[in-house]
């Protein structure tokens, strides 16, 4: 089972997603696959359309009650059905959800963060999900949840990915618009591991969202006793390229 975590820059980038989706098709009978996305980028740029200002809380979009139908429309609507398309062309048999209906739990976080929404545990799927796995159907899941009152709210994309990937077991790749995690001289990093990480922390090369994606990565890894990738969207996710993150 493979969960691939798309961030929303990758839709810059047809070619490497039509090459992405491609390799999806061509292995689908062997395993399923489960694709999770973001589109934090396509949220601020539809705030810079209305002159909204993007509020960020370590790495987190501060999400106000009244912008959440921007928010949701553009993750679980514009984004999600993009990629849907993307995965039509290829011959796949995409279903667009949210967490909700993949059984994910998910409740609101710090008050201060508006309609933020956090993963929590017992990290399960629906038998939904299952079902439509087992059918060879490719879920694309946006990274909106809603709470048991049917609140919605705002997930990090990553860290719905890293729950998802728990849940399922799942071997995760988190695809991004940089080919690896890189040094302080802009190289891709191999392998990297919980002291690596905490160095890279320390020196200030690791910042923004890609710290918080190796920190969900390293959790999963951790938690699943497996290794995790981080790589660009022109990767093959079943060779090695990009960075590894071991347990
Ligand atoms: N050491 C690093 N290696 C690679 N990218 C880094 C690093 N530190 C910070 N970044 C930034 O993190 C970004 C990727 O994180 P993010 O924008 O959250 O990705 P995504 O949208 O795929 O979730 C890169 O575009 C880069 O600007
Ligand atoms: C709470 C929170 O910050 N949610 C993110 C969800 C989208 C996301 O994570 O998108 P990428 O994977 O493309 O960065 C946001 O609104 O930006």
């Amino acid at each position: 089972m493979n969960v691939i975590k798309l961030g929303g820059r990758v839709l810059d980038d047809p070619q490497g997603l039509t090459t992405l989706f491609q390799h999806i098709a061509q292995q689908q009978n062997l395993e399923p696959t489960l694709i999770v996305h973001g589109g934090g980028q396509q949220v601020d740029d539809l705030f810079a359309k209305l002159n909204l200002s993007v509020v960020k809380y370590h790495g987190l979009r501060v999400s106000m009650a009244e912008q959440m139908p921007l928010i949701v429309g553009a993750l679980a609507g514009t984004v999600n059905k993009q990629l849907l398309g993307m995965a039509i062309k290829q011959t796949l048999k995409p279903v667009g959800l949210t967490l909700f209906e993949t059984g994910l739990r998910v409740q609101q976080g710090q008050p201060e963060l508006g309609m933020t929404g956090h993963c929590i545990e017992p990290f399960e799927v629906s038998e939904l999900l299952l079902t439509l796995l087992e059918q060879k159907h490719l879920p694309i899941v946006s990274c909106v949840g809603f709470d048991s009152r049917g609140q919605w709210l705002n997930v990090n994309a990553d860290e719905a990915a890293a729950g998802l990937a728990k849940a399922l077991s799942a071997t995760l790749t988190f695809v991004s618009d940089v080919p690896a995690v890189l040094d302080d001289q802009q190289q891709p990093i191999a392998q990297l591991d919980s002291d690596s990480i905490e160095q890279l922390i320390q020196s200030g090369t690791l910042m923004g969202g890609m710290r918080l994606k190796v920190e969900q990565a390293l959790n999963v890894a951790q938690f699943l006793q497996k290794q995790v990738r981080i790589c660009g969207c022109s990767c093959d996710t079943r060779h090695h390229s990009g960075t590894l993150i071991n347990p």
